[in-house]
């Protein structure tokens, strides 16, 4: 301000010393925003989100079905199982971090994958399809902001999202499965984020009876993908096959309660995966396409009707676009 009160030209008004920002969105990433971000599903993993189950699974033990879960948990040996999962990313080089609730979340918690889903400008929020898991997706918000790490957008209206229905195809393209837990509205809204950052939505329906889209793909390397003998959707196998990806196919030998347990893997980096022990006809068949296996034991976990792929949001890979 000068002496006479004028205020033009002073800085807050445009005038010399106004420091216009320049830098996009994308680019304050890693700087202003906390590094975070996905544009593959392949790419070395650097961070995840995980919930580490406690009293909340007592709700459980009563009635598993009426909280979509197979079987009553043993709580300690849930929990157990659980840090050596988040132990066995630490030792692979990958931060872990956890949603931490203010106070005691619903049953499904710990299944993160579910929650958000991330893109290269921010994550994705998850707007669960059922009542019993229904704002899970509030203390992920929570921490993802805290951690510093951008919100793209969260769903509106009638629209249902699970994260776990969301698969980076290329740096350019994403599938989105459609079934019980995702539908038609919450694919619009999320093409239509992902088209203001220049990425193109694919949408797919699923088989009834399935759960997620991550349940019937799995993408290991960059030219590598993991499909499923006749649940696989026609359209995602070749729209794989159009990117150049070999399909690795589950050995049909095997029954579906192993293949969905022995499919539900982390990818940690090109052709290295963390994956439950104990499921040794699919190991090796992973093993034979040159996939390196890291095992923990997820036995008690499964009975909640998820393993790693479920119980890990994956907040950081590296760029490859
Ligand atoms: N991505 C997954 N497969 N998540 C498994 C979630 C299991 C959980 N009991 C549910 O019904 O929601």
């Amino acid at each position: 301000m000068d002496k006479t009160g004028n205020t033009f030209n002073s800085a807050a008004y445009g005038g010399p010393g106004w420091q216009g920002r320049t830098r996009t969105h994308r680019e304050e990433i890693g700087d202003l925003w906390t590094a975070s971000g996905i544009d593959s599903e392949y790419a070395t993993l650097r961070s995840v989100l995980l919930h580490r189950p406690g009293g909340e699974l007592a709700a459980a033990l009563e009635d598993p079905n009426s909280v979509q879960m197979l079987e009553a948990l043993d709580l300690g040996r849930a929990g157990e199982q659980h840090d050596a999962m988040a132990e066995a990313y630490r030792a692979n080089g990958v931060d872990a971090q956890y949603v931490d609730p203010a106070g005691q979340p619903t049953p499904n918690q710990m299944f993160c994958a579910d929650l958000f889903v991330m893109s290269p400008e921010g994550a994705i929020l998850a707007r669960p399809a059922s009542t019993v898991r229904a704002g899970e997706e509030r203390w992920v918000a929570r921490r993802l902001a805290d951690a510093g790490v951008p919100i793209l957008r969260t769903m509106t209206g009638n629209a249902v999202f699970e994260g776990a229905d969301l698969m980076w195809l290329d740096p350019e393209t994403v599938m989105v499965g459609l079934g019980l837990r995702t539908n038609e509205d919450a694919a619009a809204q999320i093409a239509s984020s992902m088209e203001e950052i220049g990425v193109e939505t694919l949408a797919v329906d699923m088989p009834y009876g399935t759960m997620h889209f991550m349940g019937m793909l799995r993408i290991v390397d960059r030219d590598l993908a993991i499909c499923w003998p006749r649940r696989t959707p026609f359209s995602t196998v070749r729209a794989l096959e159009e990117r150049g990806y070999e399909i690795l196919w589950l050995p049909t030998s095997e029954p579906d309660s192993v293949l969905n347990r022995a499919l539900n893997i982390v990818t940690l980096g090109p052709r290295k995966i963390l994956m439950l022990a104990g499921y040794d006809a699919v190991q090796k068949a992973y093993e034979k396409a040159g996939i390196e296996c890291v095992t923990i034991d997820g036995s008690e976990l499964v009975k909640a009707a998820g393993a790693i792929g479920c119980l890990t949001g994956v907040v950081r890979r590296d760029l490859v676009g």
